[in-house]
């Protein structure tokens, strides 16, 4: 999945006592691209969810913005000198994490926004290097500037490469050029299967860094009916733009059929999330699922108590053909086998931090 992070290690069981791991999210780009924008519009768009920040600079952050999404002072670190990049070693970056996922900072989402000359693949490294047990690596997102981007590519040849490490690329300033599908063409050109989106002024839909929490708090897990409902809900415009198709079944899917879809899904499915039973692969959890274009992750999750056994989920995207992705879903139906050959989990796993966990 990644030429910089080996591939098993993108996801980690999302389970802490009595709650979720925090995904921490890497926001990346050169200089003047946009991620403080982006940062900014996610503040004010996340609805109930609880945004932390590890920034390189106050100025720029909105900070009533802030102080709605985490106490201020809990939820904020400003790195002293400037570049995350520069911070000794993963244990100086887990300092930060831990302020920030204390739980009575109530948290749900970190996102460390790096300086313009960071390198991504660093930051990944750190963050999957951190031993903090509540945290989770979130994917990476580097945010392009459509106007400038031929003159930053002649400039910093290295473009190239993080945009080939990224899972989700914003082309941002879409507003500030003629030949947006030019610039969008050549960017899809160069990630690896990375979701790309235009976005002006960093609108993006703060579902595809993470999930948000309805607005309407509910106690316990969300239901599918959360999930669903909040697509349409509170950031309404956003999806204008984006079909989405719920799949429901009540037949356990094959892992290994499942993979095969996942892993060939087209380029315009950006999300894909919910919850997948594998029948007799795993009788005892359910696997929820994220995917923010090719970052996936799956953590496995006792069934609840008297929970229905389905297979629940949502997938969201530009251009895709929901009813045939709904026959691609049918069709990773398990056959009827009462026993699972031992092998056949073997490629989600990979997906799974820790399985043992
Ligand atoms: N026209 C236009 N301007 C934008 C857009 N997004 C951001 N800007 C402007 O671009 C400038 C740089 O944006 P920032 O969000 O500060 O960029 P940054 O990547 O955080 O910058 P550094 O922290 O310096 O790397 C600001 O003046 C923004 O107002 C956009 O979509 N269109």
């Amino acid at each position: 999945m990644s030429r910089g992070t080996p591939r098993g290690e993108r996801g980690r069981v999302v389970a802490r006592s009595g709650g979720r791991r925090i995904p921490v999210v890497i926001l990346a780009g050169f200089l003047g691209s946009g991620k403080t924008t982006l940062l900014n519009h996610l503040l004010h768009r996340s609805g109930g969810s609880r945004i932390g920040a590890v920034v390189n600079d106050f100025g720029a952050i909105e900070i009533d913005a802030m102080a709605v999404a985490g106490a201020l002072g809990d939820s904020t670190v400003s790195l002293g000198n400037g570049c995350l990049c520069c911070a000794v070693d993963g244990s100086e970056l887990d300092v930060y994490l831990e302020r920030l996922a204390r739980p009575s900072v109530g948290i749900d989402v970190i996102v460390i926004e790096a300086s313009g000359l960071a390198e991504p693949q660093e930051l990944v490294r750190m963050v999957l290097a951190s031993e903090h047990p509540d945290i989770v690596y979130g994917g990476l997102v580097e945010v392009v500037d459509a106007a400038e981007f031929d003159a930053t590519r002649a400039r910093h040849p290295e473009i190239d490469r993080h945009l080939g490490l990224a899972d989700l690329v914003v082309v941002n300033k879409v507003d500030r050029v003629t030949d947006a599908p030019r610039v969008l063409t050549l960017v899809r050109s160069l990630v690896d299967r990375a979701a790309v989106v235009p976005a002006t002024h960093g609108r993006v839909d703060p579902e595809f860094l993470f999930d948000c929490r309805p607005s309407r708090e509910r106690v316990g897990q969300l239901s599918f009916d959360d999930l669903h409902h909040h697509e349409n809900d509170h950031t309404g415009h956003l999806h204008a733009a984006y079909d989405s198709l719920s799949f429901v079944s009540g037949r356990p899917l094959d892992p290994r059929r499942l993979m095969r879809f996942l892993d060939s899904r087209p380029e315009g499915l950006y999300r894909i999330k919910g919850y997948v039973d594998f029948g007799p692969y795993d009788v005892r959890n359910r696997y929820a699922v994220h995917a923010v274009g090719r970052f996936l992750r799956f953590c496995p999750e006792p069934w609840p108590a008297g929970e229905e056994r389905l297979t629940q989920l949502v997938l969201i995207g530009a251009g895709i053909d929901a009813g045939a992705l709904r026959e691609e879903l049918e069709a990773c139906g398990s056959d009827d086998a009462p026993h699972a050959d031992e092998h056949g989990m073997w490629g989600v796993l990979r997906y799974v931090r820790d399985p043992a966990a």
